[in-house]
């Protein structure tokens, strides 16, 4: 089962870290865009090879430490074909390394074209779990529940977002007098009941931002069966303090993601005088295992097991 998958990569690679693959063309290092733009031209198609070797070289040098990579479609999509090429190809890289692969796609629609996203992304061989946008309703997240469960692929449901509007909607207090972010994560954990694996959670999961500690302590609590996707840490604030009660005591229960902090950490203060622009890939190992550290620290001194 997904879930199954997921928590033994966790396990064997001691790390609950995603790494975000989100790679901006004008942050790509410049020896990376001279490779490309003299294979392909500096071009649309030049701007995709960028893109993916920049993510070959980030998977290579984190394939071994972390379980798995989340890839953002829309820094692919925004370079049309060309794009979606580096976006597949990047996929197919990582799996054949062993990584599990998270398309974040934020799907959400009818339920007839809910049917196409889930052929196009969960039916694919290439990605393990895909992240879905339950605002639409039930109705419009039971084509992915159905094909997670035949394919043994995991959806991740937006719960409580980590940016900042998220309480423009999430937080209105509903008549029954809970949060409307409260009310989706009930569905959503009762509909992850229909697949429970051998650790007690589900390939049905949740994401829940690392910027909402206290809300994501509720939401521990109030879906027991969902594991978390928590994304917000790092670059948009989020601390190893703000995402502890995420977890239960066996240190299951979230995946971690990072994007920026992770590729573009030879560029951080912490890191810039350690590592060259060539060095990029090295620089986002040593963010990740460094963010491992903290956050296994952090299990271990609420007596917590760490991962
Ligand atoms: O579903 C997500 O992954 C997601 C949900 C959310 O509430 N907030 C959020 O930032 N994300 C994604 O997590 C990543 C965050 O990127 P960084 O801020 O660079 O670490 C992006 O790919 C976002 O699309």
């Amino acid at each position: 089962m997904f879930i199954d998958r997921l928590i033994e990569n966790i396990k064997s690679k001691k790390s609950p870290v995603v790494v975000g693959l989100d790679p901006r063309i004008e942050m790509t290092p410049k020896f990376i865009k001279d490779t490309a733009f003299k294979k392909r031209g500096e071009n649309i198609e030049g701007v995709g090879e960028a893109l993916y070797l920049f993510n070959k070289g980030i998977i290579d040098a984190v394939y071994d430490v972390v379980p798995a990579v989340k890839i953002q479609v829309a820094f692919y999509e925004a370079y049309g074909i060309e794009g979606f090429k580096a976006f597949f190809k990047t996929a197919e890289y990582a799996k054949n390394l062993g990584l599990m692969v998270i398309a974040d796609v934020k799907r959400g629609d009818i339920q007839e074209v809910a049917k196409m996203y889930s052929k196009a992304y969960l039916q694919n061989q290439l990605f393990d779990a895909i992240t879905v946008n339950p605002y639409m309703g039930e109705d419009t997240i039971m084509p992915y529940v159905e094909d997670a469960i035949k394919y043994d692929k995991g959806i991740f449901a937006l719960v409580k977002t980590s940016n900042k509007g998220s309480k423009d909607i999430q937080d209105i207090k509903t008549t029954k007098g809970e949060y409307v972010y409260q009310s989706v994560a009930r569905m959503i954990n009762r509909i992850s009941n229909s697949t429970i694996g051998k650790y007690g959670y589900s390939s049905i999961g949740a994401v829940v931002g690392a910027t909402y500690p206290e809300e994501a302590k509720v939401l521990r609590k109030e879906m027991p069966n969902c594991f978390f996707l928590v994304p917000g840490y790092g670059a948009q604030g989020g601390t190893v303090e703000d995402i502890m009660d995420c977890f239960d005591e066996n240190g299951l229960g979230a995946i971690i993601n990072s994007s920026r902090s992770v590729i573009y950490a030879y560029q951080s203060p912490y890191w810039k005088d350690v590592y060259s622009e060539y060095e990029y890939a090295q620089a986002a190992r040593a963010e990740v295992i460094l963010m491992t550290g903290m956050i296994n620290n952090g299990l271990v001194k609420r007596r917590y097991i760490a991962c």
